[in-house]
């Protein structure tokens, strides 16, 4: 069959978006692998699909799937991209647009200068939530990785994050420390995995090693992740920069009880089909 797909990016964490509304197809395991693999497919980090929603009060069904394959409950950079593709795609003719996700409804809305915001809901911070296994919930939790000590912060914005503090994210050991840590034993899971740099107040520096993918150029649900560990901690304020090697996002956090607020550009580069 020929699948027709639209190649996107958030920040250079780059989607294969494919319209199942309107093409009747059931992607499986092989097919995501397929189309993410950047010489024997079209290449991506993540495959979204755009579905019928499975409840009235809706708008879409946003699926999300990892290049190696497996389906996970959230991807912020993504959901940009969703809201930029439906809008483009006269899917909708709404300015905020309502998609569930695995990990529940999140708010998409396309704001000046060709940005979009997004509201990403309550961060979760109760470990069996995230899920990652210690005793009580904590601003910092020590997590021993190959045979290194760190004090780290644990967010689940639907999907699990781990965010390690370092002195300058050039120099972080993402490709040592990245895939053993992505595999925690304490992640039942698996985990994204955030080497975070405090600029200031109101600015971070951030790299991802993302779970079923490995280093990307930016993570939004990773973004968020650090931003509210970060004010957990009492480092940030409410509003913060995170600066991404992708480029940068603002992420707004009003604290316990409010949703995380998330607002970046979503870039079509080409249209295309791949027969799969
Ligand atoms: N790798 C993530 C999914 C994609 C998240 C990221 N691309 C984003 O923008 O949030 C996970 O396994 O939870």
């Amino acid at each position: 069959m020929q699948l027709r797909f639209t190649k996107m990016h958030g920040l250079g964490n780059d989607f294969v978006v494919v319209d199942l509304i309107t093409q009747r197809f059931k992607l499986k395991p092989h097919h995501i692998r397929k189309l993410a693999d950047r010489h024997f497919g079209v290449g991506c980090d993540q495959v979204l699909a755009v579905e019928i929603p499975t409840r009235p009060d809706v708008d879409f069904r946003y699926r999300i799937y990892n290049a190696e394959g497996s389906e996970v409950e959230q991807c912020g950079n993504g959901a940009r991209c969703f809201a930029r593709y439906v809008v483009d795609k006269r899917l909708t003719g709404k300015q905020v647009i309502r998609v569930e996700t695995l990990a529940g409804v999140i708010e998409l809305e396309l704001a000046e200068n060709r940005q979009v915001r997004v509201d990403m809901g309550q961060p979760i911070l109760e470990p069996a939530q995230i899920p990652f296994q210690a005793e009580a919930q904590a601003e910092y939790y020590p997590l021993e990785i190959d045979g290194q000590s760190w004090q780290v912060g644990a967010v689940s914005m639907g999907n699990p994050h781990v965010v390690l503090p370092v002195d300058n994210v050039d120099t972080a050991p993402v490709a040592q420390i990245g895939p053993i840590a992505e595999s925690h034993p304490r992640f039942p899971q698996r985990v994204n995995v955030g080497f975070m740099q405090i600029i200031n107040r109101d600015k971070i520096r951030l790299r991802v090693f993302e779970r079923g993918v490995g280093e990307t150029l930016a993570c939004g649900t990773g973004a968020c992740a650090a931003a509210v560990a970060g004010i957990v901690q009492g480092h940030l304020n409410d509003t913060v920069t995170v600066e991404l090697p992708g480029g940068a996002l603002s992420i707004h956090w009003s604290g316990p009880g409010h949703p995380v607020i998330m607002t970046g550009p979503a870039t079509t580069v080409f249209e295309g089909q791949i027969q799969v």
